[in-house]
């Protein structure tokens, strides 16, 4: 694992921290250290004619902040320091000292201050432990209006390092330097809007210590480019034939959602499947068709309203029907968009598949009303559950939505599934509590259709995993990444607004090609 995948909570990143100090490295030095690595990246958006006004707390946070001021003030920045507190650590306490002695201005009250072009933000960090009230409340509140951009040490003052929870208040930030390693805080949802752009400034932390502190318990993995360039796109041997490059059914679509059905294997046509079935309600047959011609398309019987009215399994009798499934012959099954909750009894029978299973969409839906965890703990193989929040909240009414990471880790620990939690910060998670998260989407893919095209491309991927060292979280977890890669590209292209499903679809390979 590479240092950006890492994920640790604040007790972590503290017993990491500790392990440091007692094999010999001086606090002071490591200080002086990490101060250094943010100033050279300062310089790098900071022109030296700006003046920089410094916001120092009375912890370490403070005292990395004091570093980067000095550093400013010799290089030949204008620096001023706001540091409101009467009682700082020792090691801060000793910075602020010698800044004064420097003589760059120091206020205690806001009203004081002068202006400035940025602010950096050194107030709290791993260390906020209880809500911000009071004057320092005010304070942050007060620099959050300033319309000036700031430039946030280690974590947005005022977040949660673990939950990304807003601690009474938080600074706006329009960029973070998280040190050393990722808080998972700042991969929680509710943190995105206190962020701004996030990067890691790696200070050089031993692996050992590392994997000291988190190989004992489940590990939270940010899921990066390279993770996900190392599955994809998934190796095709020289000699092969269709079959052996994944068989997918899916089972999507109604009458009232045609499109669903159509999205999903155009999701999945990405994904280079080699055997492509799509069962359908019948009247969707010539449709679908006509946009996935390379696809065996199975009409079904469909109920009043244009839902599959029951799958057309082989053994059973009927005139009408074309083409009999063998749901035993496929090496994956993926089920669920546009597929209505009109009839429940189809989810029950897929269940029984042998092969791996995906459920989205109105499958979860289904799975929600006949009870989810019994249905999903009766499986033989791997299930892959994809619900977005509301989906989710139905699934499991009874697990705390507040810390998704826990979340999607109770959720896979009661199932027995791996749970794919989509959002701005999509969160999957095995039934052993390892987690991935995806660090990087675009709000351009909030919209009807995607998820859909998600699905699709998961089971094409699945349906092919090719070697046994790859496992299903790690292919999860590309095909997540891979998804919301192709949305971000696609903004580029056409703006945030310009990103409907089906473009979307067409921005999948070109993110393979770059
Ligand atoms: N872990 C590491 O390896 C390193 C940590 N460093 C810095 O050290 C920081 C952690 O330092 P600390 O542990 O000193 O913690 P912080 O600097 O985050 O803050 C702790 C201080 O804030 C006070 N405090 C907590 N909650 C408060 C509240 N709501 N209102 C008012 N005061 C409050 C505490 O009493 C304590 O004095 C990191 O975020 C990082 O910036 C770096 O200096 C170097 C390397
Ligand atoms: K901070």
């Amino acid at each position: 694992m590479t240092k950006e995948q890492f994920v640790v909570t604040a007790a972590q990143m503290r017993d990491i921290e500790t392990r440091i100090f007692t094999a010999g490295m001086p606090v002071a030095a490591l200080m002086e250290k990490v101060g250094g690595l943010i100033f050279q990246r300062l310089q790098t958006i900071i022109s030296p004619d700006k003046c920089v006004g410094i916001l120092a707390g009375p912890g370490h946070n403070g005292g990395d902040a004091l570093v980067v001021a000095r550093e400013l003030y010799f290089h030949g920045y204008k620096v001023w320091i706001y540091q409101p507190f009467s009682k700082l650590k020792e090691l801060t306490s000793q910075h602020f000292q010698y800044v004064q002695s420097l003589e760059i201005p120091c206020y205690q009250q806001i009203n004081e201050l002068p202006n400035c072009d940025f602010l950096i933000d050194g107030l709290f960090g791993f260390g906020l432990e209880r809500e911000i009230t009071d004057s320092i409340a005010a304070a942050i509140n007060y620099f959050n209006q300033r319309n000036q951009p700031i430039i946030s040490i280690d974590i947005p003052s005022g977040l949660h390092t673990d939950t990304g929870e807003v601690l009474g208040t938080a600074i706006q930030a329009s960029y973070t330097f998280c040190l050393g390693l990722w808080k998972q805080g700042l991969l929680q949802e509710q943190a995105l809007p206190y962020i701004g752009k996030a990067e890691l400034i790696d200070f050089h932390i031993p692996l050992t210590d590392i994997h000291a502190v988190l190989d004992n318990v489940p590990q939270i993995k940010r899921i990066t480019k390279t993770t996900a360039l190392s599955t994809l796109p998934l190796p095709r041997p020289l000699i092969t034939h269709k079959y052996k490059q994944g068989n997918l059914l899916l089972i999507c679509g109604s009458r009232r959602y045609a499109g669903g059905a159509i999205l999903t294997g155009l999701g999945a046509r990405a994904s280079g499947v080699g055997m492509l079935s799509i069962a359908v309600p019948e009247s969707l047959k010539m449709s679908l068709v006509s946009h996935l011609p390379e696809a065996l398309i199975i009409g079904c019987p469909e109920t009043e309203k244009g839902a599959i009215a029951n799958l057309p399994l082989v053994g059973c009798v009927s005139d009408s029907v074309t083409h009999l499934i063998d749901l035993n012959s496929f090496t994956t099954i993926a089920c669920g968009p546009g597929l209505t909750t009109d009839n429940i009894s189809i989810i029950p029978e897929i269940i029984e598949c042998e092969c791996p299973l995906i459920l989205d969409a109105d499958a979860l839906n289904i799975l929600a009303q006949l009870g989810t965890i019994p249905l999903l703990k009766s499986r033989k193989s791997a299930t892959v559950i994809t619900p977005h929040t509301g989906e989710f909240k139905r699934l499991f009414p009874h697990i705390d939505y507040t810390n998704r990471v826990k979340a999607v880790q109770a959720a896979a620990h009661e199932s027995g599934a791996i749970v794919l939690l989509k959002g701005a910060r999509t969160a999957i998670s095995n039934p052993q509590g390892s987690v991935w998260i995806n660090p990087e989407s675009t709000p351009a893919l909030a919209r009807g259709g995607s998820g859909d095209v998600l699905t699709g491309l998961l089971g094409g991927l699945l349906a092919q995993i090719p070697t046994p060292e790859l496992t299903m979280e790690d292919v999860v977890a590309s095909a997540t990444w891979w998804h919301s890669q192709a949305g971000i590209l696609a903004a580029q292209a056409r703006t945030e607004l310009g990103v409907d499903a089906f473009t979307l679809t067409q921005y999948l390979l070109p993110v393979l090609k770059r």
